[in-house]
């Protein structure tokens, strides 16, 4: 089974061209204004058509009102919301409705209680992405660039696709790969040199590590 790649929170033409060209499939702009990589819509809309197809725009919001959500959907023509706040199932099935796009609904893990939520969450959402808790004393609900406990998956039905989230970086991604089986992987402060600033190099790093990975049979598309 291919493998999706999303890069995210990407701000510059460089770092979405670097990402395409390496083999991502999906590139994630945020809109959270307390995050180093927030781009304002006009933003988002003036770098949307640096990405190339058949790569995917995720825009990723947090507890959106109505009015931001037509916004986006109108005004920066993403593939895919993701949302990762604390958004209900039926506020998941609203925002899908309103906006006329697939959602991707980010739940955190940091208990195998938190699993339980999976199933209730699966009907509502396209997707789902796995991401650590949100550490204390952190302003952000996720780019923090820490891992969960991945032993914690062993809990979920494994006919349950995922996409995994939090920590991940070129150093940590085959380990990854060699030992799970995520529909697709999520990253974001892993391939920064300061928080917001994309770096090229550990771009390509991320890209070197996932094609000499893979004792689990898988295509980079
Ligand atoms: O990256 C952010 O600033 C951010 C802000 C608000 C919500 C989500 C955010 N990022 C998401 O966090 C995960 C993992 O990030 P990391 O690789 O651990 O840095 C990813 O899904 C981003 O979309």
């Amino acid at each position: 089974m291919a493998l999706d790649i999303k890069i995210c929170g990407l701000r510059t033409e460089a770092a979405v061209a670097a990402a395409a060209a390496r083999g991502a499939t999906h590139v994630g702009f945020i809109h959270f204004p307390r995050s180093p990589r927030h781009l304002s819509l006009d933003e988002m809309a003036a770098l949307r058509p640096a990405i190339p197809a058949p790569v995917k725009l995720v825009v990723v919001l947090v507890d959106p009102d109505d009015a931001l959500v037509e916004a986006v959907a109108n005004r920066v023509r993403p593939d895919i919301l993701q949302l990762h706040g604390k958004e209900s199932p039926e506020r998941v099935a609203a925002v899908k409705a309103l906006s006329g796009l697939p959602v991707m609904k980010a739940l955190s893990v940091g208990a195998a209680a938190d699993l339980l939520a999976v199933p209730r969450y699966a009907g509502a959402a396209d997707r789902i992405l796995l991401d650590a808790k949100q550490p204390k004393g952190s302003d952000l609900p996720g780019g923090n660039g820490v891992a969960f406990d991945w032993d914690l998956l062993a809990g979920l039905d494994p006919a349950q696709p995922y996409i995994l989230s939090g920590g991940l970086n070129p150093g940590n991604v085959a380990a990854v790969l060699a030992r799970l089986e995520p529909a697709g992987i999520d990253l974001s402060s892993g391939v920064e040199s300061a928080p917001g600033v994309k770096d090229l190099r550990l771009i390509h790093a991320l890209f070197d590590a996932i094609g000499a990975a893979s004792p689990i049979e898988r295509t980079v598309s």
